[in-house]
Formats: structure tokens, sequence, C-alpha cells
């Protein structure tokens, strides 16, 4: 049996957190050989609901949970942490953008990165989850600057998600069939969910699909997906934001699909001319538990004026919260 690692999940008395935590207890996330033990942060006014959701992990007897900590400290809830799942946060309600919530959350994301620096393990993974999620990833990777900036990421794997699902319902197939799916840019109504590269069932996405439908329909839907949730269900997407929370997690510390890869909001290095040091969504392969940028993917005008769009976002983001970037 391997030795047990560290998972810290924030908010975890919140909505994604209940459709999170049982899953990663299961195995779901990091393998079904590898136990796991849970540091769950919250606010002081969540602790009884915090205890309520520890009571229900007991009640599962998961072989693979060692243990379970819950705290409103985010000192306690980092110590030696190998992973972390930053959700804890306020979500947007009906007719706000995700970035309507930067001032609301920011702060938070300063908070945590400082404890997951003085705190966590060196080499710690870490998902925010949390909106803005790819500008709280930057704030909070800026606040832990003895941690390798490249271990902090921002989850746009639901757009995938939903991306995938979206061209294979169009074409008449699965999502078994679909491969090479990116997600240029922000978690935001910006983001470019790219058909050009993608393949259905080994062919090209954009020869199958007009491109009226490509530009008036599916990135709209995509790009808008989170709202839609918002309006059908009064609260935002929970259960599938949680289950693109374990893809992600589970793709970058068991790595990717033989030539396949995924989206990733990642530390840029320049590739792709996006401003070094934005978190930005780039197609990633995954091994050894690390990632890479996926290069020599075909970019034309149609794909570049969007990437630009969406990066531009992203460092007007970044400006707007330049006062919690050491
Ligand atoms: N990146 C993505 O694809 C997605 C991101 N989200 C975002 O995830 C976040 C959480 O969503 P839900 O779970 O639905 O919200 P929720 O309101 O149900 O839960 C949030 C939890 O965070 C806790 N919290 C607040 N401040 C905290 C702090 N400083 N430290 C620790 N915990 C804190 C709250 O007490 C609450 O329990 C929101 O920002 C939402 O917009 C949601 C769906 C998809
Ligand atoms: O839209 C929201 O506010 C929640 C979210 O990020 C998503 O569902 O993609």
């Amino acid at each position: 049996m391997k030795q047990p690692v560290r998972v810290t999940v924030t908010g975890a008395a919140g909505q994604i957190g209940y459709a999170l935590l049982f899953r990663i207890a299961s195995g779901a996330m990091l393998g079904d050989d590898q136990p796991v033990i849970l540091q769950l942060l919250d606010i002081t006014p969540a602790m009884e609901a915090l205890e309520g959701v520890r009571m229900e992990l007991d009640d599962c007897a998961f072989p693979l949970l060692a243990g379970i900590v819950c705290t409103d400290d985010p000192n306690v809830a980092f110590k030696d942490s190998d992973y972390a799942l930053l959700v804890g946060a306020r979500p947007r309600g009906p007719g706000m953008e995700r970035k309507d919530l930067l001032e609301a959350n920011a702060a938070i994301f300063s908070v945590q990165g400082k404890a997951i620096n003085d705190n966590a393990s060196k080499n710690i993974k870490v998902l925010v989850v949390g909106n803005p999620a790819n500008t709280n990833a930057l704030i909070t990777q800026r606040n832990a600057p003895d941690i390798d900036p490249r271990n902090f990421t921002a989850m746009t794997r639901l757009d995938h998600n939903r991306a995938m699902t979206q061209i294979a319902q169009k074409t008449g197939k699965t999502v078994n069939d679909v491969t090479h799916m990116t997600i240029w840019g922000n978690h935001s109504a910006t983001q470019y969910p790219d058909l050009f590269n993608t393949k259905v069932d080994g062919t090209t996405a954009t020869d199958l699909v007009d491109l009226d439908w490509y530009e008036n329909d599916f990135i709209p839907t995509v790009q808008q997906r989170g709202a839609a949730i918002i309006k059908a269900r009064g609260a935002s997407s929970a259960a599938s934001a949680a289950n693109a929370a374990i893809d992600h997690m589970h793709s970058w510390a068991l790595g990717t699909e033989s030539d396949d890869w995924v989206s990733m909001g990642v530390y840029s290095d320049g590739s792709y001319g996006i401003a070094e040091g934005l978190i930005y969504s780039f197609p990633c392969r995954c091994k050894d538990g690390d990632w890479s940028i996926v290069q020599g993917v075909e970019v034309g005008e149609f794909s570049q004026t969007r990437m630009s769009a969406t990066e531009q976002e992203l460092a007007e983001e970044r400006d707007a919260v330049q006062h919690l970037l050491p």
C-alpha cells in the first residue's frame, strides 16, 4: 500500500465540495491504490455544516480515506499538503460575469497563497476552481514565491468537457470519438474553444460542421454554459464542476492518454505569443506528475483573434488586482 497523500479542499462545506470530497475519498482522483488524508477548510460559520460532511465521509467507510482534518485555519489546512483544490469562494448569481467576483474573492487567494507558501509541500499541485479562476490562480501563485509557479493551475476542464459533448452531439458521435479538444485562455465568456484541431473519429471537426454553426452556435454555447446552468438551476454548476476538478487532477497526477491532450489553465511561458506569467488555458499533456504545453498546434487567423481577445481580458484582470500581486 502507498503512503497517504494530503489533499486540501477549500470551501469544503459548499456545493462543489459536497460533490467532490466523496469522489476524492473513493480513489477517483488519484487512483484506487492511493490513500488520502483530506484537509478541509471553510470559514468559521460553516464549521458545523463541515462537521456533518465529515460524519458522512466517515459513514462511507472508504478504504482509501486515511484521515480527515476539518479547520477554519488556512495554516492547518495546507500543512504538508501535496494537492490542493481551491474551491472556496463566492459563486456568481444571474446576470453577473465571473470577473464581477474579482473583488469579493481575490483577497481569499492572497491569504491562501501565503498559507501554501508557509506550510505546504514544495511539490504541491494546486488547482484553482473558485472564480474568476485564472486570476485567482495568479494571485495564489504570486503570494507563494517559494513554490514553482508551474504548480499553480486554473480549471478550464469543465469548459473542455462541455465542448466535447457539444461536438459529439452535433456530429452524432459520442465523447469517446472526440480527441484533441482545446480551450484557450480565460475561464470566462471570452474563452476560445478550438475545433480546428479537434478530431471526431479521426476527422477534423471543422470539416464536419459548417463555420456558421461553429462561430454562432458552438462557441457561444460553450462560453455561456455556466450562465445557462445558473439560469436553469438557480445555482451554479456543482456536480459537473467537481467532476472536471477530478479529471484535471487525475490527468495531472496520473498522465494524459497517448497522443491526446487536455485543457489546463497554466503559467504561460510565452508559448503561442501569450504574455509570460499569465495563467492561460492551453492544450497540455501530462506525464510523471508534470504538464507541458503542446507545441505546434495550428493557429489560423480566426483562432488568433480570439486567443488574443481572451489574453487581453486576462491582462486586464491581472492589472485590476495589482495590489494583491507581490
Ligand atoms: N472553474 C470552474 O469551472 C468553476 C468554478 N466555480 C466556482 O467555484 C466556487 C465555489 O462554488 P460553490 O461550491 O458552488 O459555492 P458555495 O457557495 O456552495 O460554496 C463555497 C464555499 O466556500 C466557503 N468559503 C468562502 N470563503 C472562504 C474562505 N476564505 N476560505 C475557505 N472557504 C471559504 C463558503 O463558506 C462555502 O462553504 C465559486 O467561485 C464558483 O463560481 C463553479 C463552477 C465551475
Ligand atoms: O458560471 C459560473 O459562474 C460557474 C462556472 O464557472 C461554470 O459553470 O463554468
